[in-house]
């Protein structure tokens, strides 16, 4: 059985511990980790079958198989490198990190030196399997659209630094286009998409995003479309947001337990 620790028991992380106590990925929960106290309190009374112990995460490493970063970007870089260094495979849910190339190919080449590997769940994006399929020929543009209600933006450095006002905006505003470089550094905890999207397809400086804040949505709505060899596609999903947490799709916790699931089943079905 894969044994799995998590750090990171919010809205994501949560939900991964709930899949695993509830049987439906073939795995045991070996040890859990948040910074916050009352999290990972809470996350242990809901679990019914299963008791992990709380491991920090220099201890968690040396007994378990996969690490899952489920915390923040700025958490990332430590998680990842600690896993990998010990052996671990790690999965990684603040795929903006991956913006910083030095740091992508240290742990590649870490990752390749201890035969271990990186997960980077799809999030909550859909159509990477069409975006990672076309990638293996010329693509000439990858575009993202997210629009999102404008209280899950409040913080990002992007709204602080220019000074935008998200409360009082009264219709949807473009609040940013620009590169996916700098959407992910300046949109660390909403556009983690853009940065699987980049990696999927034609890079971080190439792809191009634009944010939407709209009073009226109350979903988190990505559009994608890749334009290539192919011909082209556009996806678009309309997210729910996670029940804890209105900046996270529920369907980014969905994606993770999916990557689980598939790590751990020997038939491996799309791209
Ligand atoms: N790849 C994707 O498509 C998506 C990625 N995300 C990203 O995934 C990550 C997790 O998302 P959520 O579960 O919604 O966040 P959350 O805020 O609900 O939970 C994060 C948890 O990690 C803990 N934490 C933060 N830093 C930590 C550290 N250094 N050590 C230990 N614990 C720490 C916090 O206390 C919190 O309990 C975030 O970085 C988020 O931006 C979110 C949505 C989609
Ligand atoms: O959950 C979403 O819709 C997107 C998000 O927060 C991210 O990519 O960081």
């Amino acid at each position: 059985m894969l044994k799995l620790g998590i750090v990171g028991c919010g809205a994501i992380g949560t939900e991964i511990c709930k899949a695993v106590d509830e049987g439906s990925i073939e795995s045991e929960l070996v040890a859990v980790y948040d910074r916050n106290k009352e999290h990972l309190s809470s996350l242990q009374s809901s679990l019914l079958n299963t008791e992990p112990v709380v491991y920090e995460l220099q201890e968690m490493v040396k007994h378990v198989d996969l690490v899952v970063e489920s915390a923040s970007q700025n958490a990332a870089y430590e998680i990842v490198t600690t896993a990998l260094e010990s052996s671990c495979d790690v999965m990684v849910m603040s795929v903006g990190a991956f913006v910083d190339k030095n740091f992508r190919e240290k742990v590649t080449d870490i990752a390749k030196q201890k035969g271990c590997k990186i997960y980077l769940p799809s999030g909550a994006l859909v159509g990477l399997d069409g975006v990672k399929t076309a990638s293996c020929n010329n693509i000439y543009s990858v575009s993202l659209t997210s629009r999102k209600p404008p209280e899950s933006l409040e913080g990002a450095p992007y709204i602080v630094e220019n000074n935008i006002d998200l409360e009082n905006l009264k219709n949807e505003t473009v609040v940013f286009e620009g590169s996916a470089a700098e959407a992910v550094k300046m949109f660390p905890a909403n556009v983690n998409v853009a940065a699987t999207l980049s990696l999927s397809g034609i890079g971080f400086d190439e792809t191009s995003v634009k944010i939407i804040a709209d009073p009226g949505a109350e979903k988190n709505i990505h559009n994608v479309t890749v334009k290539g060899n192919f011909g082209e596609f556009t996806t678009r999903v309309e997210n729910l947001p996670s029940p804890t947490n209105p900046k996270t799709s529920y369907l980014a916790s969905l994606s993770a337990i999916a990557t689980l699931k598939n790590i751990v089943n020997p038939l491996q079905v799309g791209t």
